[in-house]
């Protein structure tokens, strides 16, 4: 399976609002591709259509060329991060886990891997995880994504929460991850973040594609020294003077 994602020309209504207009892009392996734009530009409704978890109006969402629901083994294919808090609080991270594991034919040595891989190794997955601060769940969170070793990742906002050690930790994961070939999209505020990984920038805006680019070329563009001032310029959230 070639690891891309390809989001064609979705439309999706929620009764008045048009969350998604012709939404537009594909995201290539290789290589972090940063998924931005204000609040409401309809980031998180792609990458739940992405996983089926939304039906679009119009349009199409493939990984590696097929649609989501006709995977197997759809964590195999697709690890995704997109609610961190979507946790059982009276079972543990580890419990958590072997469920997610046992439905994708995979074994408790995977679970404990992924564990180690997010810093949740020892006592901490053992515990219950309604216990959990926010960066613990969201460390749980990326555990489950990497369950099925996937060659694509789909993460929503996954810095929430991690302290400065955990943001150093992820950034490292995440270039790791596209060194290894996969496909790896990103959607976070903290431009910042993504300034240290993301090879690739994807701005929506109202449900559309309005920047599609190489952050090399984007930054290399005019005065343009970081990837927030680029952006806000591309939004017009900030003039050029
Ligand atoms: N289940 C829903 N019911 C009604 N409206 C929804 C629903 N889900 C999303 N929307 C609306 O669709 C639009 C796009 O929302 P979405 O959450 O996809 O944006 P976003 O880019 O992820 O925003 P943020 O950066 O704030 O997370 C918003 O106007 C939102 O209010």
């Amino acid at each position: 399976m070639r690891a891309t994602i390809e989001v064609i020309g979705l439309r999706k209504r929620f009764g008045p609002t048009l969350a998604l207009d012709g939404m537009s892009f594909t995201v290539e392996p290789g290589r972090v591709t940063a998924f931005v734009g204000p609040n409401g530009a309809g980031k998180s409704t792609t990458m739940r259509v992405v996983l089926g978890l939304d039906a679009a109006d119009e349009g199409r969402a493939l990984v590696g060329g097929r649609p989501y629901r006709t995977l197997r083994h759809p964590l195999r294919h697709v690890g995704a991060l997109l609610d961190a808090a979507a946790l059982q609080p009276g079972r543990t991270g580890r419990d958590h886990l072997l469920w997610l594991a046992h439905s994708q034919g995979l074994g408790a040595a995977r679970v404990d891997q992924v564990l180690d891989l997010a810093g949740l190794g020892g006592g901490v997955a053992r515990r219950r995880a309604g216990g959990y601060s926010l960066g613990m769940r969201q460390r749980l969170g990326l555990a489950a994504a990497l369950l099925g070793d996937p060659a694509v990742l789909m993460l929503d906002e996954p810095f929430n929460g991690l302290d400065p050690e955990g943001i150093g930790w992820l950034r490292e994961l995440l270039a790791g991850l596209a060194a290894e070939g996969r496909a790896v999209l990103v959607s976070s505020h903290l431009l910042s973040e993504l300034q240290h990984v993301a090879g690739h920038l994807v701005v929506a805006e109202r449900g559309r594609v309005v920047a599609d680019t190489s952050v090399a070329a984007l930054l290399a563009a005019g005065d343009r020294v970081t990837l927030e001032e680029a952006y806000l310029r591309l939004t017009g959230r900030r003039g050029d003077g």
